[in-house]
């Protein structure tokens, strides 16, 4: 007896694998960098008490460390003055701690600690290098955090000019270094009073410790001013982009409302054109990168995630994109990113979902194309071990006539070593249903299958009932005018023995797609 499930299971799926829980990403710390070997200690030495740890050995012989210790502090510091007589020993053996008042304003020795602490929380899983892992691994507990950025002593003073002219913004002569700008959120045009207002900003700890200001700090604060749009000169021109340099959309563009304490890094790197899509966990916008001039689509989690588990769910789709890396038939995945308990993850901008026009049949033709490209995407991940397990028309994109799988939420390996989740009913194949997964990458075959079945024959499939049934019995009815070459290769895919299915490496080869995709001649 199947068992049925309701449509767009994912908002109530049981999971079926228990995943072990994630630790939190460990903070790493990092000694301050010095120039000298001296002056890296010293400048260690100002934030660490070495009394306790001293005090711990009871006064045994001190070691090759504790020597070089003493011997580094004596000739660092400037001769003490002499001790006042009359007065007690001091508390040589008592832990020493080093004032921090909450209400003190902030140093660079807290901003080196508060720069670590930003960019080690979970609130940053951008990878430095996203390359595909060996294997994909969303499962591994205490995953090192990815490295902070290294501090740099080097006090950079450039900036570039935020003009939003149309002249100013086709300028791509400026370099990452010369971006500083101060917390300024209603002009768009900047001048060179800028400068003196960072100067303000920095100047009581510039003055504590001499000239040195914490690259961390700096950047903190300059990451709430968005900079302008940057032209990309690669691009054609296209209208949406036009408009954004032309000055209507120029204003609120860099005006934006920062929300979650003013480091969004959405709104700081994004100029968002509107609202493409919504599913069931997630709300996609177009959106304009400022610095590359690219559009983006850019998918945010409805819910906030507030936990661990919620977390580790969501970021399992860009574990799967980014570790499966680029492939013409993948919808392209840039980073990601959480803000505000929300996951933001920047992907290619396709034209549309085939669910967008469902109500207009596929024709024969346009179905073996689409067959045969989402096959190759079908391909290149069950290659890597990846399962899609949620193939369907509103997860299949068309950019520039080229189809794109997309949304790989549910994605997970085929060897079974991760949760499994259920896709959308409506495309599942029997063995699913009976919780059989043996054969992972057939489920995608079917799933295939049936949305291809769907789009022909421009009725929706049913979510439940006889019709249900009959169809995981491998009862489908004729597609009207499709060769019975294809509808047979339809009927294969929706067998319901996964076994009897063809791979979609066997599809691609399948004679029928020799006229379409004919086979380059052998020299
Ligand atoms: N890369 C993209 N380019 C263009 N439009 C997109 C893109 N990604 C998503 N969309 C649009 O946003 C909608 C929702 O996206 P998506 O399916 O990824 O969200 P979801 O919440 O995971 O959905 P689901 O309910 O299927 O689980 C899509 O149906 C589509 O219309
Ligand atoms: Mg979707």
């Amino acid at each position: 007896m199947m068992k049925t499930k309701t449509p767009r299971p994912r908002a109530s799926k049981a999971r079926r694998a228990s995943a072990a829980p994630v630790a939190a990403p460990k903070a790493v710390t990092k000694a301050a960098d010095g120039s000298s070997p001296s002056g890296g200690l010293s400048l260690q030495l100002e934030q660490v008490s070495l009394i306790s740890f001293l005090s711990d050995r009871g006064g045994a012989a001190p070691t090759r460390f504790e020597a070089l210790l003493e011997e580094e502090s004596s000739r660092d510091e400037p001769a003490p003055p002499p001790p006042p007589l009359p007065q007690a020993p001091p508390p040589l053996l008592q832990p020493q701690v080093l004032p921090m008042d909450a209400d003190e304003p902030m140093e660079d020795k807290d901003c080196c600690i508060l720069s670590q602490d930003f960019f080690c929380t979970p609130d940053y899983i951008t990878p430095e290098m996203p390359q595909p892992a060996d294997d994909y691994e969303a499962n591994k507990e205490n995953t090192p955090c990815p490295k902070s950025p290294e501090k740099s002593v080097n006090g950079r003073g450039k900036r570039y000019r935020t003009d939003c002219s149309p002249k100013g913004l086709e300028s791509t002569d400026f370099s990452f270094d010369q971006h500083i700008t101060p917390i300024q959120f209603d002009d768009p045009i900047q001048d060179d009073s800028d400068q003196d207002q960072l100067m303000q900003v920095m100047q009581p700890a510039m003055q504590k410790r001499g000239s040195y200001v914490s690259q961390s700090a700096v950047s903190l604060r300059c990451r709430v001013t968005p900079p302008p749009c940057i032209k990309n000169p690669y691009l054609n021109t296209d209208p949406v982009i036009d408009d954004v340099y032309g000055g209507r959309q120029c204003k609120s563009g860099f005006s934006p409302s920062i929300g979650g304490g003013g480091l969004s890094r959405y709104r700081t790197d994004f100029h968002e054109i509107g609202k493409i899509g919504t599913g069931n966990f997630s709300v996609v916008f177009k959106a304009l990168n400022r610095i590359d001039g690219c559009l983006y689509a850019v998918k945010r989690s409805i819910k906030h995630l507030n936990n661990d588990m919620e977390r580790k769910q969501a970021v399992k789709e860009v574990q799967a994109l980014a570790a499966l890396g680029s492939h013409e038939n993948i919808v392209g995945y840039f980073t990601s990113w959480f803000e505000n308990e929300q996951l933001f993850i920047q992907m290619e901008l396709c034209d549309r979902c085939l669910s967008m026009d469902r109500n207009q049949p596929l024709q024969c033709r346009e179905a073996l194309e689409l067959l045969y490209q989402i096959c190759k995407g079908l391909d290149f991940i069950h290659e890597r071990g990846v399962a899609h397990l949620d193939v369907k028309p509103d997860n299949i994109y068309v950019r520039n006539g080229v189809y794109k799988l997309g949304d790989f939420g549910c994605a997970t390996l085929i060897d079974r070593s991760l949760a499994i989740e259920d896709g959308d009913s409506r495309y599942m194949p029997p063995e699913m249903l009976n919780d059989k997964y043996e054969n992972l990458d057939k489920v995608d075959i079917f799933s295939l299958g049936a949305a291809i079945y769907e789009l022909i024959r421009g009725t929706p499939l049913p979510v439940s009932g006889p019709q249900f049934a009959s169809i995981r019995e491998g009862r489908i009815s004729l597609l009207p005018g499709c060769p019975t070459q294809f509808q047979s290769l339809i009927k294969s895919m929706m067998d319901p023995n996964p076994v009897r299915r063809p791979s979609a490496k066997e599809i691609l080869r399948h004679q029928i797609f020799e006229k379409l995709h004919p086979a380059p001649a052998k020299k």
